[in-house]
């Protein structure tokens, strides 16, 4: 089994972000949906964005969308409108992450789509054909790509879409990335409270695009952050005004101790000395992905914490809960886990030189565990590749601070 080695090196880093893999897969389906190449400039080089890009190139009508939820969940939603015969599948985890309440909507707005094994889950078949839109109601609990499909796609819509959001609001942010992304491209949507409307008649207007940082591949380097104040870490490419929720990483390692300041072209991270045990009480339901690097820096930190709005880390790449247990389990640490919080309340052993990480499929439990080799002297892990879903860069970027496969 490969092991995450640290060896210190330089203190001073300089690293350039990947391209937000939210951002560009939007732009992905924005170019297909209005018919333009795209001529996009850092799209993200990550395996889901390269997913979305081949499919919508290729000249086969059997897709397979990996491990891609946003594949998955806007690639649905477009092919139910172009005229022909498809069929989406992916992983075996992309099969257990669920569809049915976008499919739901998308057959009652004229679209033929069916089962192949389990309702509500891929592998499924759709016959395209030109939808009519129009008022729907959707149940978002599961995931918010459910609603950014549909609006992504709403100008192929004859009769424009309003769309009526239910259930439990999470993962929002990405709701407003998808209307602020149509926007630049000429779709305008009314907001009002729960309802968005995208009025008929609209068609994308192609431009080019420069994809900013992903925010959410930062949150790696906050945890490194955290855990060594010796270091000054300087991300490059994010956008201080991003509409990506994930920008709240700032925030919320405010509370372990991180010190981000905003310079000319980069965020320059310094953790502090001493960040003490205060507890931690975070709400995550709106940035579900900062989950990982934040649990295991406040259990780094011997901090006690209550994470809130946990609930769908349980249907996402792996199941993200247990994968981070079973860490903070290795470091002899106990997590309670309720219906949608987490809590650790006490660390009562030192932490052993040595533990084993499964991955479990997830590139973000893989990029959280690599941080942890600088206050643990052995990490086994199973499969460091995993990374490259979302940020194929991450192993040889992590290597400047001298953290590295063995
Ligand atoms: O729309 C998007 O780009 C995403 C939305 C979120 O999913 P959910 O809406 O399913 O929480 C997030 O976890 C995922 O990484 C990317
Ligand atoms: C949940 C994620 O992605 P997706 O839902 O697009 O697979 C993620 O990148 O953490």
């Amino acid at each position: 089994m490969p092991i995450i080695k640290f060896e210190p090196k330089q203190t001073k880093i300089k690293t350039i972000l990947p391209g937000s893999k939210s951002v560009s897969n939007r732009l992905l389906i924005i170019s297909a949906v209005g018919n333009f190449l795209p001529d996009f400039k850092n799209l993200s080089r990550c395996d889901d964005v390269k997913v979305m890009f081949d499919i919508l190139h290729s000249n086969t009508n059997r897709f397979d969308v990996h491990d891609s939820g946003t594949a998955l969940r806007f690639l649905t939603a477009y092919f139910a409108g172009i005229v022909g015969k498809w069929n989406i599948s992916g992983s075996e985890r992309i099969k257990q992450r669920p569809i049915k309440e976008l499919v739901d909507v998308l057959l009652q707005m004229g679209a033929e789509i069916s089962y192949d094994n389990k309702a509500g889950y891929a592998p499924i078949t759709l016959t395209g054909t030109k939808m009519q839109g129009g008022e729907v109601e959707l149940d978002i609990s599961k995931s918010s790509q459910y609603a950014s499909a549909l609006l992504l796609i709403s100008p192929m819509l004859e009769k424009g879409l309003k769309l009526r959001l239910k259930g439990q609001k999470r993962s929002m942010p990405y709701i407003d990335l998808t209307l602020e992304l149509m926007s630049k491209f000429g779709v305008q949507a009314i907001q009002h409270e729960n309802e968005i409307a995208v009025m008929p008649n609209q068609s994308y207007v192609p431009s080019s695009f420069a994809v900013e940082a992903d925010w959410s591949a930062a949150a790696f380097w906050f945890e490194l952050a955290a855990l060594n104040p010796q270091l000054s870490i300087k991300l490059l490419g994010l956008d201080k005004n991003s509409k990506q929720g994930d920008k709240a990483v700032a925030q919320i390692f405010q509370n372990l101790g991180i010190e981000a300041n905003f310079g000319t072209n980069h965020l320059t991270l310094q953790g502090t000395k001493s960040p003490g045990a205060k507890p931690l009480n975070v709400d995550i339901r709106q940035t579900p992905d900062m989950f990982p690097a934040v649990a295991l820096t406040a259990a780094a930190q011997k901090r006690p914490f209550t994470i809130t709005g946990t609930a769908n880390l349980a249907i996402k790449e792996s199941h993200r809960i247990k994968a981070v247990e079973q860490i903070i389990n290795a470091l002899g640490v106990k997590m309670e886990i309720g219906e949608d919080e987490v809590t650790v309340q006490e660390y009562p052993n030192a932490f052993p030189g040595k533990i084993k990480v499964k991955a479990e499929g997830d590139h973000r439990i893989a990029m959280a565990a690599a941080p942890l080799s600088t206050i643990i002297n052995q990490i086994e892990i199973d499969d460091p590749k995993v990374v490259s879903k979302s940020y194929p860069e991450f192993w040889e970027e992590m290597q400047k601070v001298g953290i590295f496969l063995a």
